[in-house]
């Protein structure tokens, strides 16, 4: 593959955690300012083609039929004696990498149940083109110029570090000039990905260098406020924040421009960098941060209130990292069902149909990342015999952490449409039993088409609603609560997360997620003799939905601690945010976000269930504030699971306050208010 075509804007980034990503701040991304382009609209996404010409996502869906042509099915030669965790080396194929497009995406006719999955929606996952967006390129930047290039090499680059199964044992066969210029084989698949590490290595590398310059520069700068020498910004024309009255007749005239909030967000990221060198004198941190958020939430269409929620999380610099990223979809991913076949096998299979695709990481033996395919994926006949699952790559995260063993009793308390009962199930081999739950039957259909597709003959469907066990069944082995969530990790696939959650969403699903989550530790057998665990999972990055979730099960279970995910990456859970502070042991978590493990925002952790003391049993408070939640459809359970309301009491009121108040009514003094119900 030449050089050029290794440049294109849209193929998928690799699933690797990006080393630079573990360090507070990022670099600058250029923004792709067109001058010429009409005042309101959004600025036009451009995409650089196979040959290196920039297109625009319109001018790219003519493309689709000559890619068609170019891509032969590769032929393959593979020792069929050889274990499955042997390398590809025997086989050749012809297969180029090339563009995804949207006309590809239009051929997709698979089960449209698979689609309803979180993490396996491949239409979704396609969709759009990412956009050049790039802090660093502007002319009056004091930054240094490597953080330009790196972030530019970062959007525009085919994967540039992608892991190597371990479990594969390729021998590096060919050298830097051929994993240039040649094509990219199923033979020299692996040895290009050890080159591409090392060259992410030498990124890595380069970019910690970068941004121990960049903090060191930042430290120097916010401790002096108004003190520094700034010879370097001498030339710069200072920013000008807009004043309250600006904002209003912006506001009145509809809004600026597009272009000029990206380069108003530019500034203020700047601003906020070096706050006393290039603030304006008068102006505090926090009007600049105003006007960033108000900017974030009108560029990226997000309510002010989940912008702010989604900015707190991160460094100013890394918030814009993550906005950017839910623009661009996630790799499309594949795991390979153990039941029916072998990764090598159906890799091998899916290039003889005009696959590209590659290993996902050492993280993983089932996982493939597939880069372009001449074939609707989810219509191959190894997809209707069951061969493979479309699942987005986190989630295979919380079952390789539930690390079910087979004979056991395990439980997917809200396990629908099935991507990970059917992964649970494989991994038990087909021995041992899952008890596959969802409250919504009709999500059930798609995970009993999935459970029968993928041929797991040990896999029992159920609908309950999760907090009614352990009451109907209760003395697993293992249990996984991958728990309905506001899905605040997986924008780029569901853009309406963006408008549609508010304070009212995370309060009701924090208090739903802690019901379950004590429900699902309830379940667990504490005398299991190979398990004794529970996995709880999101795919949101919300802290209110993870960490205190989670730490809110300590406080009311101490028969359970966490443990290691195992997990070989992911950052950290938070033991402190915005004032609180949680169990230390909440550092065992592990939270993945799109901009540093180009996979959804998802979030694990793992408890170990121990006898329950005496003790503890006549501490529970048992309350049925069930009945009080009106979260959408949610089935009332009848049963008490000793929840605490008192907990959230304070948390509901303010959500309720808050609502009269944006309806103009009065509320009532806090003491007062009754805890949800809601209408109001
Ligand atoms: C994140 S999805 C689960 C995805 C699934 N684990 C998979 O891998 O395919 C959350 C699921 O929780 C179900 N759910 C919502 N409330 C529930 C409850 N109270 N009890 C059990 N399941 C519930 C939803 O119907 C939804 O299917």
């Amino acid at each position: 593959m030449g050089r050029r075509a290794k440049n294109k804007q849209s193929a998928p980034e690799p699933l690797e955690p990006k080393v630079w990503s573990t360090t507070k701040k990022l670099g600058k991304r250029k923004i792709d300012v067109d001058t010429d382009a009409k005042p309101s609209a959004r600025p036009l996404k451009k995409v650089k083609d196979i040959d290196g010409s920039e297109k625009s996502i319109g001018a790219l869906k003519h493309t689709t039929s000559q890619r068609g042509k170019a891509q032969k099915p590769g032929r393959i030669a593979v020792d069929s004696n050889a274990d499955s965790a042997d390398g590809w080396e025997d086989v050749e194929d012809e297969v180029r990498r090339k563009v995804w497009t949207n006309d590809e995406l239009k051929v997709f006719t698979g089960d449209i149940d698979d689609l309803d999955a979180e993490g396996d929606d491949i239409n979704s996952s396609l969709k759009g083109i990412a956009q050049e967006f790039d802090f660093d390129s502007d002319e009056e930047t004091d930054e240094p110029q490597l953080i330009s290039k790196r972030m530019k090499l970062k959007q525009s680059k085919r994967p540039s570090n992608v892991l190597t199964t371990g479990s594969d044992g390729f021998e590096m066969t060919e050298d830097e000039t051929e994993e240039e210029e040649g094509r990219t084989t199923m033979a020299n698949m692996e040895a290009r990905s050890h080159a591409l590490d090392a060259r992410a290595a030498a990124e890595a590398k380069l970019a910690a260098e970068e941004l121990q310059a960049a903090a060191g520069d930042e430290e120097h700068d916010t401790d002096m406020d108004g003190d520094s020498n700034g010879e370097g910004d001498m030339d710069v024309d200072p920013f000008h924040l807009p004043t309250d009255a600006e904002r209003a007749a912006e506001k009145q005239s509809g809004g600026p421009d597009l272009h000029i909030i990206q380069k108003r967000m530019r500034e203020c990221v700047k601003v906020l960098g070096k706050f006393s060198r290039l603030s304006e004198k008068g102006r505090s941190r926090s009007e600049y941060t105003d006007q960033l958020l108000s900017d974030i939430a009108s560029y990226y269409g997000y309510n002010e209130y989940l912008a702010e929620k989604l900015f707190q999380l991160f460094p100013v610099a890394e918030a814009i990292e993550f906005f950017e990223a839910n623009e661009i979809p996630r790799p499309v991913t594949i795991r390979t069902n153990t039941l029916r076949t072998r990764r090598r096998d159906l890799a091998q299979a899916l290039v003889n149909r005009g696959v590209n695709l590659e290993p996902i990481g050492k993280w993983t033996n089932v996982g493939l990342q597939v880069f372009e395919s001449s074939v609707p994926i989810g219509a191959t006949p190894e997809y209707l015999a069951g061969h493979y699952m479309l699942q987005a790559a986190s989630s295979f995260l919380p079952v390789i952490a539930l690390a079910p063993q087979p004979e056991e009793r395990v439980l997917d308390m809200a396990s629908a449409p099935g991507g990970k009962t059917t992964h649970i199930a494989a991994l038990l081999q087909n021995t041992g039993v899952v008890f596959a739950n969802d409250a919504n039957k009709v999500r059930t259909k798609s995970l009993t088409a999935n459970i029968h597709r993928l041929g797991c003959k040990n896999v029992v469907v159920c609908s309950y609603d999760g907090r009614e066990f352990p009451k109907v069944m209760g003395g697993f082995d293992r249990v996984l609560l991958d728990a309905p969530c506001s899905g605040t990790g997986v924008i780029s696939k569901d853009t309406s997360v963006k408008i549609n959650k508010s304070d009212r969403d995370f309060t009701l699903l924090s208090h739903l997620q802690k019901q379950l989550i004590l429900c699902a530790i309830d379940s667990v057998s504490p005398e299991s003799k190979t398990g004794g665990y529970i996995v709880y999972s999101t795919c949101s990055v919300t802290v209110d939905e993870n960490e205190a979730v989670v730490d809110y099960a300590l406080r009311k279970r101490p028969n359970v601690k966490l443990v290691d995910t195992g997990l070989s990456f992911g950052r950290e859970g938070y033991t402190k945010y915005r004032g609180k502070t949680f169990n230390p042991s909440l550092n065992l978590t592990r939270r993945f976000y799109p901009h540093v493990h180009n996979m959804d925002g998802f979030y694990v952790a793992k408890f170990k269930v121990e006898k329950r003391s005496k003790v503890m049993e006549t501490e529970d408070i048992t309350m049925d504030v069930t009945q009080t939640l009106d979260l959408h459809d949610q089935p009332k359970p009848g049963d008490d699971i000793g929840f605490d309301s008192d907990e959230d009491r304070p948390y509901l009121e303010e959500a309720k306050r808050r609502r009269m108040k944006v309806k103009g009514l009065r509320p009532p003094p806090r003491s007062k208010l009754p805890l949800l119900p809601t209408k109001i």
